[in-house]
């Protein structure tokens, strides 16, 4: 594709060199770059992309796209200068793959906990519903039947275009993807073209990213700012930022809600293991999903569903068939009947959320035994610190044993993370609580404590089938060493 093409609405600095440059590839990773190429040098966290500049060059990188231009550059390579490189690179991808964006309906889900719950939920009602559909979330990506590995939760930009163009080609008509924080700052969403966006909530998490709690706003509410006039902003009117999301969005707002006043309003009839019981637009239907902020994510699948033009009564009939994501409150039940529930909780109010979920549900058994909680959960290495002690105060408060273990200490010392989560444990609570480094042997110790009917909480992890240490992932399944320690008990 010539370069000038690439550039369509892409605002320039400077250029040096030829624009009928022809571009057969895209990367911002140097080591990607083949003949034909073009390179973006982007300002990592780690590295500055601008230093591999010249690497990219001997490779055979026909165009430079970069925010500073080098002192020398040779005339048979062009050079392209932006204010800001991975947005520009977000326009270019768009172009260099045919807005692919534009010929679906695409559907962002922002928030600090439930993106994956939504886009999935979506996903799958929109399938029931008799679409092709496209899937972009942390657990994986999806083309219709076809399951891809995702490394992130929201891929780069060039990474998503080319997903869509695949999308497009297998007939998919809507695409549902989670749009993180760290996606919006790093501007992997730039040109993609929204048919709409749904808030779920914000709450505390990854301020070691962004530093300080209003940051974390602002960059959810980048995701609003930049939806299309034609597109839908679909918020939580329950959450205390709501409403700020949508402030400065030019896309129609609505909104749903569990307590105040919405577009769409749900109320709980009843809450239990097997399910949710809700009225939702005066229609009384039961869900397969279970707990108080799963109503919420079926709210928001609702309401995006009505927007983009379904049926109600064929959206809520399809949705009460549908069935949570892997490793969101899934349960693993031993032959004498623990309950063992494997949950992605890794944020303080996602770990609250299912607590207070399931010490709703305990109820004294037909002996009149009423049910012990233990919980194992840990917090990952090179991430935010903040949350440990916290999130160690919040499973000691709503459990009856707790067990504090790894959970991906990348490149951490995994002690120093599990004496920060101790810091946040009370001394009365001190003594229900216990620390064993390896999960493996946590998991197991809990198995260990739990008489029948006892619920086991193992926290964190959900879906994941790795414990990432030093750089290295290694096999672990909470599902499966669950299961291996229940047939052992
Ligand atoms: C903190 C963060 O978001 N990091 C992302 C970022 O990496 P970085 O800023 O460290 O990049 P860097 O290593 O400094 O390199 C800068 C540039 O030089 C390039 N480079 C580097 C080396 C080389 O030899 N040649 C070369 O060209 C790199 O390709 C890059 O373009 O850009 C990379 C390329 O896109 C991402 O893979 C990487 O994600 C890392 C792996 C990551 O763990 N990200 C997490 C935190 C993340 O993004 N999570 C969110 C979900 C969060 C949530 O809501 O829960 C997600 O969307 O997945
Ligand atoms: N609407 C919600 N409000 C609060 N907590 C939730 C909600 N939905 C799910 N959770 C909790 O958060 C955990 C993660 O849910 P989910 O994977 O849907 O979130 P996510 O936003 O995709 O997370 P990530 O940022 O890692 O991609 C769940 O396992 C559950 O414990
Ligand atoms: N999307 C989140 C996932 C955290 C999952 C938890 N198991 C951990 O490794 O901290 C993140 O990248 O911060
Ligand atoms: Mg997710």
């Amino acid at each position: 594709m010539l370069l000038s093409d690439l550039l369509y609405k892409v605002p320039l600095l400077a250029t040096a060199g030829s624009m009928n440059a022809e571009v057969t590839h895209l990367t911002m990773d140097s080591r990607n770059v083949a003949p034909g190429t073009l390179f973006v040098a982007v300002r990592g966290t780690v590295v500055d992309g601008h230093s591999f500049i010249p690497k990219a060059i001997a490779q055979g990188a026909t165009v430079i796209l970069c925010e500073e231009m080098p002192a020398e550059a040779p005339a048979d390579v062009t050079f392209v200068q932006v204010a800001n490189a991975p947005r520009a690179m977000g326009f270019v991808a768009a172009n260099f793959y045919g807005n692919p964006s534009k010929k679906i309906k695409l559907v962002g889900v922002t928030g600090t906990n439930g993106k994956t719950s939504v886009a999935t939920l979506l996903f799958r009602l929109f399938r029931g519903l008799g679409y092709r559909c496209g899937l972009l979330s942390t657990v994986q990506n999806q083309i219709d039947d076809t399951v891809l590995p995702a490394t992130h939760t929201t891929p780069d930009a060039i990474s998503a275009n080319e997903l869509l163009v695949k999308m497009r080609q297998a007939g998919c008509t809507h695409v549902f993807m989670e749009v993180s924080s760290h996606a919006v700052v790093q501007e992997r969403i730039a040109g993609l073209h929204f048919a709409g966006g749904i808030f779920t909530n914000i709450t505390h998490d990854h301020l070691d990213f962004h530093g300080t709690f209003d940051n974390y706003i602002k960059a959810k509410k980048g995701f609003f700012d930049q939806l299309p006039r034609s597109a839908f902003a679909l918020t939580n009117a329950d959450d205390k930022r709501g409403a700020v999301m949508l402030q400065n969005t030019l896309a129609r707002k609505e909104s749903y809600s569990l307590q105040t006043l919405g577009t769409f309003k749900g109320k709980i009839l009843s809450d239990g293991l097997f399910g949710l019981e809700m009225t939702i637009d005066d229609r009384q239907v039961w869900f397969k999903l279970i707990g108080r902020f799963n109503a919420y994510n079926l709210l928001a699948v609702y309401g995006a569903a009505v927007l983009l033009g379904e049926d109600e009564e064929e959206i809520l009939t399809q949705l009460s068939a549908v069935t949570p994501p892997s490793g969101r409150f899934e349960q693993v039940i031993s032959a004498d009947k623990v309950v063992g529930i494997v949950d992605y909780a890794h944020t303080p109010d996602a770990l609250q959320n299912v607590l207070e979920t399931i010490q709703n549900l305990r109820q004294n058994n037909e002996e009149g035994y009423f049910p012990q909680i233990i919980t194992v959960v840990g917090c990952g290495g090179n991430r935010d610190a903040a949350k440990r002690p916290i999130m160690a105060q919040i499973a000691t408060k709503l459990s009856d044993r707790v067990i504090l273990t790894s959970d991906n200490p990348r490149f951490e010392d995994p002690m120093t993370i599990l004496e920060q989560m101790q810091a946040g444990v009370s001394p009365v609570n001190a003594r229900k609580t216990r620390t064993i480094e390896e999960r493996r042997e946590a998991i197991r110790a809990a198995v260990a404590l739990a008489k029948p009917h006892d619920i086991i909480l193992v926290a964190g992890k959900g879906h994941e089938t790795y414990q990432d240490i030093q750089g290295t992932k290694h096999d672990f399944d909470d599902r499966q060493v669950l299961r291996e320690a229940f047939q052992n008990r």
